[in-house]
């Protein structure tokens, strides 16, 4: 599938124009469904852009959201990216909306996944937005290379859900969305900021492996467009 490229002057820019677009898709599926959901993902880069939307006028009530992926760690721990959203995301007029952690209090990671799974189900799917990230060894969601399940995790044929992902570059093991429930989301972005992101880009772009970079699995085989968010 293709990607577009929507490059900015800078941070604050981005942001502002992203709220737009996601306002705009969130608020046209409440019209056709009467619901509308998105998954965000957590690391630094997206922080600017969740207090930017979290002001943003829309039937809120009306929307769902969840995380693309998540530390396995409970939500009062700083690596938590329910954390991030909690105190980013789900404030002023976004606090309104629904949310689905991933993280679940169980003894193990491969608990979580299989209960985090049952109790996403009800969102619906395709998800109406995916808010990607990408770190600078090609990750996206927890699609780390050289991680325990990241065969699984990119396979166009796994089920859609939550599994478990464990890697060097993970820290905490991760729980994550495969990539089937993520790739035909009807407003599938990748945000990234910085020049260094870019040269990232370009690396993923080139011909290689994906499980070199799971990056190019979403740039490759996404079966919605990726739009591209960046500024330096
Ligand atoms: O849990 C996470 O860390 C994210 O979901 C992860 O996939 C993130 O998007 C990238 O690691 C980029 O992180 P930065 O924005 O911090 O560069």
């Amino acid at each position: 599938m293709t990607a577009n490229m929507h490059a900015f002057a800078n941070g604050a820019e981005l942001a502002g124009k992203l709220a737009d677009k996601v306002v705009e898709v969130l608020s046209a599926a409440i019209a056709a469904r009467g619901s509308a959901s998105i998954a965000v993902s957590g690391g630094s880069t997206p922080k600017v852009f969740f207090q930017t939307l979290s002001s943003r006028s829309l039937d809120w009530s009306k929307v769902t959201i969840t995380l693309v992926d998540e530390r396995f760690v409970p939500a009062d721990n700083p690596r938590s990216n329910h954390l991030l959203v909690q105190e980013n995301l789900l404030k002023d007029k976004a606090a309104a909306a629904q949310f689905f952690p991933l993280y679940q209090d169980v003894p193990s990671v491969e608990e979580a996944a299989v209960i985090a799974t049952e109790k996403t189900k009800c969102i619906g799917f395709p998800f109406d937005v995916a808010i990607l990230g990408m770190g600078n060894d090609g990750h996206t969601a927890s699609f780390f290379p050289g991680g325990s399940n990241l065969v699984a995790a990119l396979d166009a044929k796994s089920p859609r859900g939550i599994i478990t992902m464990e890697a060097e570059g993970a820290g905490e093991p991760r729980l994550t969305f495969t990539f089937s429930s993520l790739q035909d989301a009807r407003l599938l972005v990748l945000h990234i900021e910085g020049e260094g992101k870019k040269g990232v880009l370009a690396k993923a772009e080139a011909p290689g492996e994906e499980t070199e970079m799971p990056i190019r699995a979403v740039l490759r085989r996404a079966a919605s467009p990726v739009e591209i968010y960046w500024a330096p």
